[in-house]
């Protein structure tokens, strides 16, 4: 099987999580984007989502699902979204597709984060894929000094542009291997908006798909 057609099926997987849900959370990327073509078929009852993305809120609305202010919908009961990298804690590296900000703002605000990932992301020790910090345009080079000084070696994806207007630092040469600890010390640099440790709101639930089928994160 292509790592495409495991990012099908284990979105199909996901389907089971939102079928009693009114106003879901969406997240963003290749294995969302999947997700999102398969509610398009559920005979549910969805009557909006909250996005992470302009893009999924276009691919949303594109398919008849109102997209909805996070303001004014509240808690959500179900956040759906991909990641770059996951581990046994559940934690997760995600903004490769630059969407972090909004993706850690919706998963705060649901009860139950279903991660969905190809067997690929699955790793021991986060760092292998490169961190995205999304940081305040005039803080660019100081925030990658910082983060030098944390051990990494930061690299500015040129050409990108977050859904906030900010710049994107992939950090390269870290090894993670206290996620709480690091995504604070990020988070203390000022010019950081948002890092892709999502530890201090791990995901509920993991489902990852194999050639052998989708197996959950116990
Ligand atoms: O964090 C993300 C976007 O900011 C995505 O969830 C992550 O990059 C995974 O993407 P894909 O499903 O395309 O592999």
């Amino acid at each position: 099987m292509t790592q495409d057609e495991l990012k099908r099926k284990v979105a199909e997987a996901a389907l089971d999580y939102v079928k009693d849900v009114t106003i879901l959370g969406v997240g963003t990327g290749s294995t969302v984007n999947h997700f999102i073509d398969l509610l398009a078929d559920l005979k549910g009852g969805i009557e909006g989502a909250v996005s992470s993305s302009e893009a999924s809120s276009e691919r949303l609305k594109k398919i008849g699902i109102p997209v909805l202010d996070l303001n004014a919908a509240g808690t959500l009961d179900v956040y759906v979204d991909g990641a770059d990298e996951v581990n046994a804690a559940k934690q997760m590296i995600k903004g490769g597709g630059a969407a972090l900000t909004r993706e850690k703002i919706v998963a705060e605000a649901s009860r139950k984060f279903v991660c969905i990932v190809d067997e690929t992301k699955y790793v021991d020790v986060l760092g292998k894929f490169p961190l995205p910090v999304e940081v305040i345009p005039m803080a660019r080079s100081l925030v990658a000094r910082r983060l030098v000084e944390l051990g990494g070696t930061p690299v500015w994806r040129e050409n990108c542009v977050t859904d906030n207007g900010n710049v994107i630092l992939d950090v390269y040469n870290l090894s993670i291997t206290d996620p709480v600890e690091l995504e604070h010390r990020i988070n203390d640099i000022p010019g950081v908006v948002c890092n892709g440790v999502f530890a201090l709101r791990p995901a509920d639930v993991v489902l990852i798909g194999s050639p052998s089928g989708v197996r959950t994160l116990p």
